[in-house]
């Protein structure tokens, strides 16, 4: 793993985004797995900004996203679609039919991660996965548990990460209690991967995941494996981790 320490969120998201747009730059038909969450917003925003510019060409890239809630249409502005499309999709020159998020308006979770999981595969998984962390530890929404999950599935939230996600909707009942998510072993099969941290609430979690055992228990340790894996955390998250 290589550790880049920032010194706050904004230049977190600059150097980020260097490192999607070199990606891009250097591949203009690359596959990017995305993530949601406040933590990748800075980095849309400035990857948005060099779009705009004409600096960042995104006519060729094919997008996956890591989850979705189930239950959730594609319209409904608390889905992770929706989310992608206000927050970068609609800022920048991609094809929409090339992006793709697990459909969480399918009642069938078999059949819709089943889907998700071929798609991703004839896609050739990403080149460049973009990660956030849960205050647990969790990717995506691969919850601690006693073993690393495969493919996309269906999983229960826990109570923390209900709680954690309800600032961003009305209140905590109205937090849909399951998802779909892309796998760990799916995440695993990035070619790189580029996993961000911001504050102090994710420090704990970010020790864990650089310094902690490889455990199940903290679902971002088994990135210590990937032969490819790029962690950029501001002072406040890497508060807990010994400087390099
Ligand atoms: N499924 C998402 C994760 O992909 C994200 O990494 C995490 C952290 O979110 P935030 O960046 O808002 O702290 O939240 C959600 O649970």
């Amino acid at each position: 793993m290589r550790v880049i320490r920032t010194k706050d969120y904004r230049d977190m998201s600059r150097k980020a985004a260097n490192v999607i747009s070199a990606q891009v730059i250097l591949k203009p038909n690359s596959v990017l797995g995305l993530a949601t969450g406040t933590t990748p917003i800075g980095t849309y925003e400035q990857l948005a900004e060099w779009n705009r510019k004409g600096d960042c060409d995104f006519s060729q890239v094919t997008t996956y996203n890591l989850d979705e809630y189930r239950g959730l249409t594609h319209e409904d502005p608390q889905s992770y679609h929706y989310f992608m499309r206000q927050n970068f999709f609609d800022k920048i020159n991609i094809d929409l039919a090339n992006t793709f998020v697990p459909d969480g308006a399918n009642p069938n979770a078999d059949e819709a991660c089943s889907e998700y999981d071929r798609m991703v595969r004839d896609a050739g998984y990403p080149d460049l996965q973009l990660l956030g962390i849960g205050r647990n530890g969790h990717i995506g929404f691969n919850e601690p548990d006693d073993h690393f999950s495969k493919g996309t599935h269906c999983v229960n939230l826990t109570e923390s990460t209900i709680q954690a996600n309800s600032r961003l909707f009305d209140n905590a009942d109205d937090v849909p209690r399951q998802a779909y998510t892309m796998g760990v072993q799916t995440i695993m099969y990035a070619r790189s991967i580029l996993i961000l941290a911001s504050g102090p609430e994710k420090a704990q979690a970010v020790y864990d995941m650089c310094f902690g055992p490889v455990t199940p228990q903290c679902p971002a340790s088994i990135l210590q494996l990937h032969t490819s894996c790029t962690v950029i955390a501001d002072e406040a998250a890497l508060a807990l981790c010994p400087e390099a």
